[in-house]
C-alpha cells in the first residue's frame, strides 16, 4: 500500500520554483488535499500506523502541519495539540528557537497542552532542515512526554533533517 500511495502523493506535488525565495523549490500539497480520495487514503495511512500505540495526543505543527494532525487526531479519538508561530497562543507557553531552509521562527505551545509521560505523535507536512521539526520535539520533550514518532508526508532527503530531530523516530510518506 505504501508504494502504490507514495506514488500517487509524489504524482500529485505540485514543484514551484523560487518560492518563497529564489533558490527554493517549493512542494505544494494543495493538490493533495484538493483531491478527496486521495486526501482520506493519506490520514488512513497515517492512522493506521499509530493506532496501536496507544497515543494519546497527537502534535501539529502551525500552519501546513495542523491539517494531517487534526484529521488524524479526529480518526484516532486523540486529543490535538497545536504548536504555533511566536504570538498566536492565548495562554502561557513555553517556546522554543529554530533556524528554517528560507528564514529564522520560533515555535511555542501552551504550557499545559501535554502531560508527563503521554504518548504523542508530532505530524508536519515536510522535513526540510528538521529546525521546525527539532524544536517541536524539543517542546514536547520540555513537557515531558514521551514523542513516539515524527510523522511527515515529504521528508527532503538532501537536507539532513533527521540530524535534528533528537533520535526521535520518524516515518515520512515520500522521499525526495
Ligand atoms: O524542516 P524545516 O527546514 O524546519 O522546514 C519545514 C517547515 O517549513 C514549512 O513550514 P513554514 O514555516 O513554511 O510554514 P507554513 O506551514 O505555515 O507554510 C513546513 O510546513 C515545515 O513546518
Ligand atoms: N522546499 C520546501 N517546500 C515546501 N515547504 C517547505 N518548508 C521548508 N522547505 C520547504
Amino acid at each position: 500500500m505504501k508504494n502504490e500511495l507514495a506514488d500517487r502523493v509524489s504524482a500529485a506535488i505540485r514543484d514551484v520554483p523560487d518560492f518563497p525565495k529564489p533558490g527554493i523549490l517549493f512542494k505544494d500539497i494543495t493538490p493533495v488535499l484538493q483531491d478527496g480520495d486521495l486526501f482520506n487514503t493519506v490520514i488512513h495511512y497515517f492512522c493506521e500506523r499509530y493506532e496501536s500505540l496507544n497515543i494519546t495526543k497527537v502534535v501539529g505543527i502551525e500552519s501546513r502541519g495542523f491539517i494531517f494532525a487534526s484529521a488524524i487526531a479526529h480518526e484516532l479519538s486523540t486529543g490535538l495539540v497545536l504548536i504555533r508561530k511566536p504570538g498566536k497562543l492565548p495562554y502561557q507557553t513555553i517556546g522554543v528557537d529554530y533556524s528554517l531552509e528560507y528564514g529564522t521562527d520560533r515555535v511555542e505551545m501552551h504550557v499545559d497542552a501535554v502531560q508527563k509521560n503521554e504518548r504523542i505523535v508530532i505530524v508536519d507536512d515536510l522535513l526540510a532542515t528538521g529546525g521546525t521539526m527539532g524544536a517541536g520535539i524539543e517542546l514536547c520533550k520540555k513537557a515531558g512526554a514521551n514523542v513516539v514518532e515524527a510523522g511527515f508526508l515529504i521528508q527532503l532527503d538532501f537536507l539532513d533533517g533527521v540530524k535534528n530531530l533528537h533520535g526521535v523516530p520518524t516515518h515520512s510518506l515520500i522521499h525526495f
